[in-house]
């Protein structure tokens, strides 16, 4: 029997007149890192959308471990286990490292307006919170605020918060978008480690990081699916190519 954790039945998705996504068919294998590709415009970010619950599909279903959850809001899915980073888990810049950690760790256990009660909840949320911190390499930067975080510790911080949540799902949206090499690099690296146990679905723009990390690929163009499996092949497929770089399949042929 195949484990899928998240699936994409037929799914859709109309903006006036103009179909963005059309039957998107998605089997996410548990355990996996799962990239979404595809040039400018090819409906990344609506399918994202789509499966973080942020937009509403216009037809199609998504299925979480079996269960439909084309109905539910990202609160309610982030509740089961999915959880997107970067825009869930806002990082507060004048908070530290580990004051940003500890307060995702009181939402999660819902004692956000209560943190003042008991000092001991308070220590035990610290050990945590250091723990979290030390899984994405921020242990020794636990109490410099956020705005004085690099740019690239700045997103493994982000990731520390989602962590909190304890996500079996993690939908990450770009995650090396407007890096240097250098953090580039640290970020790959940083969800290769956070990938242990888990599974993760994001959409990236850097192919590299993507032929480094992702175990499947997606290629979507036009808002269909041109093109799927590990990176070797889907990186010859005379489709994809044509779609990225204009060369047509019978130039590739030849
Ligand atoms: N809210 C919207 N209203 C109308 N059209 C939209 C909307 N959102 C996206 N689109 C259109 O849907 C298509 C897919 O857009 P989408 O942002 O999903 O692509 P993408 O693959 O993420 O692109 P990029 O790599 O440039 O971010 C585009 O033609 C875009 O103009």
């Amino acid at each position: 029997m195949s484990d899928f954790i998240l699936e994409a039945r037929q799914l859709g998705k109309s903006f006036g007149g103009f179909r963005a996504v059309n039957n998107v068919n998605l089997n996410v294998e548990r355990g996996t890192i799962h990239a979404l590709i595809g040039p400018n415009g090819a409906g990344k970010t609506t399918v994202f959308n789509l499966l973080t619950k942020f937009l509403t599909p216009s037809s199609g279903q998504i299925l979480f471990n079996g269960e439909d959850i084309t109905d539910l809001n990202p609160v309610e899915i982030a509740n089961r286990g999915v959880v997107r980073s970067f825009q869930i888990s806002a990082v507060f810049p004048h908070l530290t490292a580990l004051e940003n950690v500890r307060l995702a760790l009181q939402k999660r256990l819902g004692v956000s307006y209560h943190f003042w009660r008991s000092k001991s909840l308070l220590s035990e949320l610290d050990d945590e919170a250091i723990e979290r911190l030390d899984q994405v390499g921020l242990k020794r930067f636990a109490h410099l605020r956020a705005v004085e975080l690099p740019y690239g510790r700045k997103r493994a911080l982000e990731i520390a918060t989602t962590l909190g949540l304890e996500p079996e799902l993690m939908l990450l949206d770009e995650p090396t978008q407007g890096m240097g090499t250098e953090d580039v690099g640290q970020v790959a690296e940083l969800i290769r480690n956070v990938s242990v146990g888990r599974t993760i679905v994001m959409v990236e723009h850097n192919l590299g990081v993507v032929a480094d990390l992702a175990d499947t690929i997606t290629v979507l163009n036009r808002g269909e699916i041109l093109a799927e499996g590990p990176y070797d092949v889907v990186s010859k497929d005379p489709a994809v190519m044509e779609a990225y770089m204009g060369i047509k399949a019978d130039e590739v042929e030849a």
